[in-house]
């Protein structure tokens, strides 16, 4: 399960914000492999923050979006990672995605701290943008290279495999 959203049909400034979780998949290739994706959007907005546990748990992989474009969405990233590491799955993959970058112009958040606090708690970090669809298949595939496959038999390679921690009953309680 992976925190993202995706490109938006259309960039209207009233678009309603996310209500609790949207779900969608996405199919990358990685190497002579499909990855399927099965992703969990969470909303962004504190009223819904408890939820987001039920998404994360079990998951392979998150992608915590800041926006460049406002210095605060960059404090709230850090207070999502923290999260993560305190109730999240162990060997969970964190990626940090630094949206809009085709709004440099008025950029906030300057790439290179992103991605020096990236690198210090070993996240993936990429800026992206879903308007223009700029480092979003990357993002994938990066996140591809870092997920282990369940499969280490070469006898099975070319068919489908599971790629690690599929969503599965952990005795954690919620939150
Ligand atoms: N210029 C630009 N605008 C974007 C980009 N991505 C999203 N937007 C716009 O930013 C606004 C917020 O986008 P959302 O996708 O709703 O943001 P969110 O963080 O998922 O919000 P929640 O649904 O509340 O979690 C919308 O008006 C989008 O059209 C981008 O890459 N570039």
């Amino acid at each position: 399960i992976i925190v993202w959203r995706f490109v938006e049909d259309s960039f209207d400034p009233n678009i309603n914000p996310t209500i609790g979780a949207s779900f969608m998949t996405k199919t990358v290739q990685y190497q002579n492999e499909l990855h399927k994706f099965l992703i969990w959007d969470t909303a962004g907005q504190e009223r819904f923050r408890a939820l987001a546990p039920m998404y994360y748990r079990g998951s392979a992989a998150a992608i915590i979006v800041y926006d460049i474009t406002k210095e605060e969405t960059f404090s709230t990233l850090k207070n999502w990672v923290k999260e993560l590491r305190q109730h999240g799955p162990p060997n969970i993959v964190v990626a940090i995605a630094g949206n809009k970058c085709d709004l440099n112009d008025v950029r906030e958040v300057m790439e290179k701290d992103a991605k020096d606090y990236a690198d210090s708690i070993h996240a993936i970090f990429v800026e992206t943008s879903a308007k223009n669809a700029i480092n979003i298949n990357e993002l994938f595939i990066e996140i591809s290279r870092r997920i282990p496959s369940t499969d280490t038999n070469p006898a099975s390679s070319g068919k489908g495999f599971k790629l690690r921690r599929q969503p599965s009953v952990t005795k954690r309680s919620c939150c």
